[in-house]
């Protein structure tokens, strides 16, 4: 092929990308959703998941013990495919590791009294919380793309606008059980096997596999009061965003999105029973609601202080339908009024079949010209990083989410002697519009930036941070204490490093 038909092939796939998601991946991912509904809604139903769930750890364990026969030659990671994850990084070591099949897909069981839900690790959050919120029940750390997993949030990580209140996804999880490299089946908590239970989390599946887990659940209410705050200086919007995530009685949700490096709109909300006089209901999760981030900037257009009522589920998966902002650049259209009205109920489309169906023209373009990043930075320097993010980067909206970070054991150590921190998640996911941007070089800016003032990075995207770089911004202390500890730990399983850092896994 010759230059010029190989850009206008990559420019056609690029542009024109959406006719295939339109054509065919809605219709599939319609039929993915209602099917999964109904298998979920059913399965639970009967109840037959908890006597299963033996009986598919013990295939778990077998196979780890064939694997333990052989001579040991291959690692082990999970069989689930890189395409099917949420995670944007592609998993190469999933070509030659021994892939062990985890098909632990069920809610287990609920208990109101002692208010934990108990799951297996392919269980979703849109699973959770459609289960859950008929029982009058909510997790207290929602993450709100609807196909996220409980094992890839508490392997990596998870963070929402409850954060600044309840910590990370891994904080409100009271047990694991893992089945562990040399085919026994262990559980752990913070006064049962404790040194495993705080190094599993941001473990990235280095030390087993997680066979279920116990979560804590809160009591939940109808709607969120939601209240909008937009704001045209960087310095008083983060001195408001640092004053309402760390008063003593917060507001139970804050967030904020930025759509230019002075301007953007916080947000305050609390779950109540009924709407108020004082606000109007807002049923964003509608088929023909307009996207939920270019609501709230037409707030700050009108900068106008108003407050709305949202149903408590649409709250939470409010950043579902249009993928953060992601999708406004795959079907351009998507939040036309026409096309919502009509296709609206179709959207989105499924994360999976997007990656799945990627043309290696498009992967070449986000190498090359988008970031997906979340970069978490203690919340004194929230100006500072937007400073160096909008020098480095320039991609707007900017999503900024408050998250607490405990003073316990484990690889997200605080440099603090109180009992906790607390954090900002700087979220860039977009097309950058900053001079002289550069994939590798600009992202190595910022994770410089963000080890430097004691701040950690998502590791769902690519991180390319040197080995020494990763160890300082993860204490890795515990870490190895528990893998020395671990009779064929290091055989069976890189660390992370070995997993997460794009020159490094293969
Ligand atoms: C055949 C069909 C007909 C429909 N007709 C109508 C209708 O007449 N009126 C109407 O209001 N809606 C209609 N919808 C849309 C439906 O109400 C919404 O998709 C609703 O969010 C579905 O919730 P769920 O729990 O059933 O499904 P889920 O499987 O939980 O969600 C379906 C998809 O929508 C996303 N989603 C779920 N909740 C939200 C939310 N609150 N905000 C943003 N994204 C969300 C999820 O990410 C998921 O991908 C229709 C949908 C289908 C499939
Ligand atoms: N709001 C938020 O907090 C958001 C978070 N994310 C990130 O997305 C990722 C989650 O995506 P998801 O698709 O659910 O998970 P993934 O399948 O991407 O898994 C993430 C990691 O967890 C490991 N893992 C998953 N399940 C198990 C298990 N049962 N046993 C052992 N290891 C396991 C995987 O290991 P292996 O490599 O062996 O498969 C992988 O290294 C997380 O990293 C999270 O931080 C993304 C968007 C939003
Ligand atoms: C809130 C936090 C902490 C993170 C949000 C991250 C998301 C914005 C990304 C997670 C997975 C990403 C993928 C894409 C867009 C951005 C995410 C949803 C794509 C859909 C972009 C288009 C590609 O072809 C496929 C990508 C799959 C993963």
């Amino acid at each position: 092929m010759t230059v010029e038909t190989e850009s206008l092939t990559e420019y056609i796939l690029v542009e024109y990308r959406w006719v295939v998601v339109i054509t065919v991946l809605l219709p599939l991912s319609l039929l993915w959703k209602i099917w999964s509904t109904f298998r979920n809604y059913v399965v639970f139903k009967l109840s037959s998941a908890p006597k299963m769930h033996e009986k598919k750890v013990s295939y778990v364990q077998k196979q780890i013990r064939t694997w333990l026969k052989g001579d040991r030659s291959t690692r082990l990671c999970t069989a689930r495919p890189s395409w099917q994850n949420m995670s944007f990084r592609q998993s190469t070591y999933k070509k030659t590791f021994t892939k062990i099949k985890i098909n632990l897909v069920d809610i287990l069981e609920i208990d109101d009294k002692n208010m934990t839900v108990r799951c297996e690790p392919l269980v979703t959050m849109g699973q959770l919380s459609r289960t859950l919120e008929p029982l009058g029940l909510a997790l207290a750390v929602v993450p709100e793309l609807d196909q996220l997993t409980v094992g890839g949030l508490v392997m990596g990580t998870g963070v929402e606008t409850s954060s600044h209140v309840h910590g990370l996804f891994q904080n409100i999880c009271l047990q694991y059980e893992l089945v562990l490299a040399d085919g026994s089946l262990i559980t752990c908590s913070k006064d049962e096997n404790s040194d495993l239970f705080y190094a599993v989390p941001w473990s990235y599946g280095t030390f087993g596999f997680l066979t279920s887990v116990v979560i804590k659940v809160i009591p939940a209410k109808k709607y969120v009061r939601l209240q909008y705050h937009p704001h045209t200086k960087l310095s008083e919007l983060a001195d408001h965003f640092r004053q309402e995530s760390l008063k003593e009685n917060p507001h139970q949700f804050v967030e904020a999105v930025m759509f230019s490096k002075e301007a953007g709109v916080l947000m305050t909300g609390d779950m109540v029973d009924e709407v108020g006089n004082d606000g109007q209901l807002n049923p964003i999760g509608k088929w023909y609601a307009e996207w939920f981030f270019t609501q709230v900037e037409s707030h700050l257009l009108r900068n106008s202080s108003v407050i709305e009522y949202i149903p408590l589920r649409d709250y939470y998966h409010r950043h579902t339908k249009s993928l953060f902002w992601e999708l406004q650049d795959i079907i351009p259209f998507g939040n036309n009024i026409l096309f919502r009205y009509l296709f609206g109920w179709l959207m989105p489309p499924e994360v999976s079949l997007l990656k799945l169906t990627q043309p290696d023209a498009v992967g070449k373009l986000y190498d090359r010209s988008h970031v997906i990043q979340d970069m978490l930075v203690p919340i004194e320097h929230l100006e500072k990083a937007v400073n160096v993010f909008h020098k480095a980067i320039e991609v707007y909206p900017m999503w900024l989410c408050p998250f607490k970070v405990f003073n316990n054991p484990g690889q997200l150590k605080i440099k603090t002697t109180e009992d906790s921190q607390m954090f900002v998640d700087i979220g860039v996911y977009g097309v950058p519009k900053a001079k002289g941007f550069e994939t590798v070089s600009s992202t190595r800016h910022i994770e410089k930036f963000v080890v430097e003032h004691n701040g950690f990075q998502m590791l769902y995207a690519d991180t390319y941070t040197s080995k020494e770089e990763f160890r300082q911004m993860f204490d890795h202390t515990l870490y190895d204490k528990v893998r020395d500890s671990l009779q064929y730990c290091s055989e069976a399983f890189p660390e992370i490093y070995g997993k997460v850092n794009r020159a490094v896994r293969k």
